[in-house]
Formats: C-alpha cells, structure tokens, sequence
C-alpha cells in the first residue's frame, strides 16, 4: 500500500534545477577534454552507463582514443536511489590495458552526486583517472578532472531525458 506521505524523490529534494541544452552540454564536454589532454594519454576510455555514454563519445572523439569499454551501473530508478547494481564490468582486455589497477584508464561519467557511483568505480580501478562534466560537492573529492560545480541542492537535467516545453510567462505564475 502507498505511504501517506510519500518519500520525495531526490530530485523533488533538490529543489533548483539546472537544465543542460545538447549545445551546451557538448562545449562542457570539449571544455573537459581540454583538461584532460595535459593529464593524458589514455590507452582506453571506460564509459559509466548510462549517463557517462554521452560525454565518454565527445571526450574520446576529441582525444583520438578508439578504445571505449563501459562499466554498467544502476542507482537511481528514475530519480530515488537504490542499492547500486554493478550489471557489467570492464573487460579482460581493458582491464589488462589498465595493468590491473586502471593505470592509464580514463573514466568518464556525466555527473557525480553523492558520489557512491564514483566510489564504486574507483575501487574497481584505483589508479585510473576519473573525469565528470559536473560535480556536486558531495561526490567532488572523488573526481580527478570535472568542469562545472553545481550545489547539492541542484536537480541537472539533461538534454537526453528532457524535451521542449511551453512554459507559462513568468507574471502568470511561473516559477
Ligand atoms: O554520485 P551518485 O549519487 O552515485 O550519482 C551519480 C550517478 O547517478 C546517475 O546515474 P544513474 O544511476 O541514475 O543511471 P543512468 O546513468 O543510467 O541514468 C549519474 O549518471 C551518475 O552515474
Ligand atoms: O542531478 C542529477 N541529475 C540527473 N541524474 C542524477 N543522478 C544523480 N543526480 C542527478
Ligand atoms: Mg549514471
């Protein structure tokens, strides 16, 4: 039976939001990349599924690496996070490339958050290089290389789960 007062989402928790459009979004990635090719080369890029797909195509393509291994890891259910689920891990052949330990490895993802997802990683592969478009300072220390700080009580959206919408003028109402 549902709750009486239903657990809000972490997204409803957040409170701001912050919308990311493709143009934008895509030059927070080349900003990145721009970042990353002093800390480099990297013998392969390792994608977190789902959100880190985006980023890990842009960031590989602008750093010449053809290598590209995902690591697949559920949290978030929509917006509520749940106990991670590790549904893939990188391959033999990358994880020989990485010598074991992720040496030489970038990994990218779009965003941390709590920074669980990234702590999970981490451990699988302590000496790669971890890189996010976004950070919120709870998950920040975990990252090596991330472009915009937003806070933790910021929802992003990104362009690949939002779509154009009218939205009333603001003396009507709007938030
Ligand atoms: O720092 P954390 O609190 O762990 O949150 C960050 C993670 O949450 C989101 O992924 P999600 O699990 O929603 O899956 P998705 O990438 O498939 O959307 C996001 O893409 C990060 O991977
Ligand atoms: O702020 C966020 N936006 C989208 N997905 C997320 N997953 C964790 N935090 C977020
Ligand atoms: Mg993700």
């Amino acid at each position: 039976m549902a709750p009486d007062t239903p657990e809000l989402s972490a997204q409803e928790r957040a409170g701001k939001a912050f919308p990311v459009s493709w143009d934008q979004f895509h030059r927070d990635c080349r900003a990145l990349t721009w970042r990353l090719n002093e800390v480099g080369p990297f013998h392969a890029v390792i994608a977190i599924t789902r959100g880190g797909l985006v980023p890990a195509a842009i960031v590989a393509r602008e750093l010449g690496v053809r290598v590209i291994d995902t690591v697949c890891i559920a949290s978030y259910d929509h917006d509520k996070q749940g106990d991670l689920k590790v549904l893939k891990s990188i391959s033999a052949e990358t994880a020989k490339l990485g010598g074991g330990t992720g040496k030489g490895l970038l990994i990218v993802d779009d965003l941390v958050d709590t920074g669980k997802t990234g702590r999970l990683v981490r451990d699988m592969m302590p000496d790669a290089h971890f890189a996010t478009v976004y950070a919120k300072p709870k998950g920040k220390p975990l990252v090596d290389t991330f472009i915009t700080e937003v806070s933790q009580d910021t929802w992003i959206f990104f362009p690949w789960d939002t779509a154009l919408s009218f939205q009333p003028p603001i003396r009507d109402g709007a938030a």
